[in-house]
C-alpha cells in the first residue's frame, strides 16, 4: 500500500513524520515538492523517496494533497492523466471541496476531504474528515487510519468543514495569539520574559489537560478559579467590557467565510 504526499510544507511534513513514527515503511511512502532543496532535506531527514507529481500518482494507491488551496487547480491538472479509478485522493486543503477535486480527476477516483491542524506535529492533532461522492466506508477508514497517526480524527458532513476550519484548523493560531498577549502582560508587569513564558505555557498545558481529563464544562472550570471579589473576577470583567467573547465569534465567522471563499477560487 503506497502513500504519496504531494506538497511537503508544514502540514505535509507533520503527516510524513506522523506516518514514519507510526511505523509505516519508508519504502511505501513517496513525496513531492517543487523546490529541489526542500526535496533533498526530506530525503536526508526521513530517507523518503522524492519523485515528480505524475510519478507519485502513478505509483501510489493513496495520494494526499497538501498544497495551498490556490495551488490545487494547477496540481490536479498536472496529475489528472496519471490518476486511475479505484485510487483514493485525500485533500488537506482549506476550502477546497471534494466536488472540485472530483471534477478534475477521472470518474471513479475516491476523494476524502480532511481539515487537520498543526498540533499534528506532536501527535496531538485534531482533524475532521468528510467523504466525497465516490467514497465508501473502506476509503473513509483508510483516510482515518492515515490521519490518526497524527492525533484525533472525527467524521463530519462536508457542509461543516468551513466551520471546522475556523475552529480547529485555524484554532492553534488563536491560542498562540492569547499566549503571546499573556507573556507580554507578564513582561509589562516586570517579570523576566523566560519566567513569563514558562508560567503561561505550563498554565496552558495544565488547563488543556484539566479540560480533557475531567470532561467538565469550561464554565465550571472557570468559576472554580474565580473567587468572589478576587483577582480573576477583576480580569474577566475587563475582558467582558472589551467584548472579547463577541470578537471571538466575529473572528471565527471571518475564518469560516474565508474558507468558503477559497472554495470558489477567490484571490487573496
Ligand atoms: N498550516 C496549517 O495550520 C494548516 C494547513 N492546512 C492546509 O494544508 C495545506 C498546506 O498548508 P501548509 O503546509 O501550511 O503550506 P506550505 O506552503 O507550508 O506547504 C505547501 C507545500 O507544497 C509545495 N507545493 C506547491 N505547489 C506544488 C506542486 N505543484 N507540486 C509539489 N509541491 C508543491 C510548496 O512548495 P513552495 O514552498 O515552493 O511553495 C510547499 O512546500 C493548505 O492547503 C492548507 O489550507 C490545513 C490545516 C492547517
Ligand atoms: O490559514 C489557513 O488558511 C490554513 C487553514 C487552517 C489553518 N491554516
Amino acid at each position: 500500500m503506497t502513500v504519496a504526499i504531494l506538497g511537503v510544507g508544514v502540514m505535509g511534513e507533520a503527516l510524513l513524520s506522523g506516518l514514519v513514527q507510526a511505523g509505516r515503511q519508508v519504502s511505501e511512502l513517496l513525496v513531492t515538492d517543487r523546490r529541489p532543496d526542500r526535496a533533498a532535506e526530506l530525503t536526508e531527514r526521513y530517507g523518503v523517496e522524492v519523485v515528480t507529481n505524475a510519478t507519485a500518482v502513478k505509483r501510489a494507491d493513496t495520494v494526499v494533497l497538501v498544497v495551498k488551496p490556490q495551488d490545487m487547480g494547477s496540481l490536479l491538472d498536472e496529475v489528472a492523466d496519471a490518476a486511475r479509478p479505484g485510487q483514493l485522493f485525500v485533500s488537506l486543503a482549506a476550502g477546497i471541496t471534494t466536488s472540485f477535486i472530483e471534477s478534475r480527476l477521472p470518474d471513479g477516483v475516491a476523494v476524502v476531504r480532511v481539515m487537520p491542524n498543526t498540533p499534528a506535529l506532536v501527535d496531538e492533532g485534531m482533524a475532521a474528515i468528510s467523504a466525497g461522492s465516490h467514497c465508501d466506508e473502506a476509503h473513509l477508514r483508510e483516510a482515518e487510519e492515515l490521519i490518526r497517526s497524527t492525533g484525533k480524527v472525527l467524521r463530519v458532513p462536508e457542509k461543516q468543514q468551513d466551520a471546522v476550519t475556523a475552529i480547529s484548523g485555524s484554532g492553534p493560531a488563536y491560542v498562540f495569539y492569547v499566549v503571546e498577549a499573556m507573556i507580554e502582560a507578564g513582561v509589562h508587569m516586570g517579570l523576566p520574559r523566560s519566567t513569563a513564558t514558562e508560567l503561561v505555557v505550563q498554565t496552558l498545558v495544565g488547563s488543556a489537560k484539566l479540560l480533557r481529563d475531567t470532561g467538565e464544562h469550561p464554565t465550571v472550570l472557570r468559576e472554580r478559579v474565580t473567587s468572589p471579589g478576587g483577582t480573576t473576577a477583576a480580569a474577566l470583567r475587563l475582558l467582558e467590557e472589551g467584548r472579547v467573547r463577541a470578537d471571538f465569534l466575529a473572528a471565527m465567522e471571518a475564518a469560516r467565510d474565508r474558507s468558503r471563499a477559497l472554495s470558489s477560487g477567490e484571490p487573496v
